[in-house]
């Protein structure tokens, strides 16, 4: 449904452009997240997707047609392609139901009443029809903003860092209600996001974006498993460089085991970190060379332990 092809953005008055030579294509029903780290140009693609800014140079195609940019048209943007943005857009001066309605002002007084009430059910906002935004919580006003932004209709819904001013846990709640809804309206969703975790928790496939190039993009798993750069590894969680009898290894934290019989060393350990369930640990071997690996015990600072990784466990360059 959607193709992006050779996008290409350079701000004016900056020497590095922005967004380089990026192509993907997008499945209808389909979660993309888009992570990088910060000022890799995430945001930039998004504006282009969703015809807000004009690029340079490429295309964006929405079901087989190119999408008009800003200067192309009167009012920016797609029918069909829906941004829901962070500072919530939503009326101050009208309840969450009148709200919503708003937004269905072009049909009639039946369909209004009829899908408002869905997408308010759709969106946990049934009890809170009647009241006004300022009444809300930050994670019931997000949610009032998607109910708006489906009342829109849209195929395709963007988002730049969703519920990222949330308690992680509210956070987490509503992307994984996210997915559902996604899946119930049977729209395709594109996520921007500087954390892994929601990129997991919620993406089909995820891209990595460095220096406005796309590094990487595969279902989670491959991304995870399989990076294609140590930047890529590194993204999704610690990873160790071991030199071991010449040769290096890319190992990450969680793969580092106590006691395992295969490609050993003996480490000594400077700091155990309880981090909620694991303690993290930090530990030199070799001399001065730092490893960092998870245990489910304190272990004791000094101590000389034996730790090892299974071959398969290595990641590749
Ligand atoms: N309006 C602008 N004018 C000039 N340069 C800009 C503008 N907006 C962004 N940039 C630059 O373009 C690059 C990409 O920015 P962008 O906001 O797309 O990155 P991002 O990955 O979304 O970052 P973050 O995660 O911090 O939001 C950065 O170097 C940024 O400084």
């Amino acid at each position: 449904m959607l193709k992006v092809k050779n996008l290409h953005k350079k701000y004016s008055g900056e020497s590095l452009s922005a967004v380089v030579d990026i192509s993907f294509s997008l499945k209808e029903c389909e979660v993309l997240a888009v992570v990088g780290k910060s000022g890799s140009g995430k945001s930039t693609l998004l504006r282009m997707l969703a015809g807000l800014m004009k690029p340079d140079a490429g295309v964006v195609e929405f079901d087989g047609k190119p999408l008009k940019n800003p200067e192309e048209q009167l009012i920016a943007g797609h029918d069909k392609i829906k941004m829901v943005f962070q500072d919530f857009q939503v009326k101050p001066n009208m309840t969450v139901a009148e709200n919503v309605k708003y937004k269905l002002l072009h049909f009639n007084k039946e369909y209004q009443a009829e899908r408002c009430e869905e997408l308010l059910d759709t969106c946990g906002l049934s009890t809170l029809a009647e009241k006004m935004p300022h009444e809300l919580s930050g994670g019931q006003q997000q949610r009032l903003s998607l109910a708006r932004a489906l009342a829109d209709d849209p195929k395709l819904l963007l988002m730049d860092e969703p519920f990222s001013n949330l308690d992680p846990i509210i956070k987490e709640d509503l992307l994984l209600e996210l997915t559902e809804i996604v899946k119930k309206e049977r729209l395709s969703l594109i996520l921007v996001s500087h954390d892994t975790r929601d990129a997991l928790l919620i993406a089909d496939r995820i891209a990595y974006v460095e220096e406005g190039r796309l590094v990487q993009i595969g279902d989670n798993e491959t991304v995870y498993k399989q990076p294609k750069t140590l930047e890529v590894a590194q993204f999704f969680g610690r990873v160790n460089e071991i030199s071991l009898d010449g040769q290096k290894h890319f190992i990450r934290a969680e793969d580092l085991t106590p006691q395992l019989e295969e490609n050993k060393f003996e480490v000594t350990v400077s700091s155990s970190t309880f981090m909620g369930g694991v303690y993290l640990n930090r530990a030199r071997y070799s001399g001065r060379k730092l490893v960092v690996f998870y245990s489910s015990e304190k272990l004791s600072e000094n101590s000389n332990m034996v730790l090892g990784f299974k071959g398969r466990c290595q990641l590749h360059f």
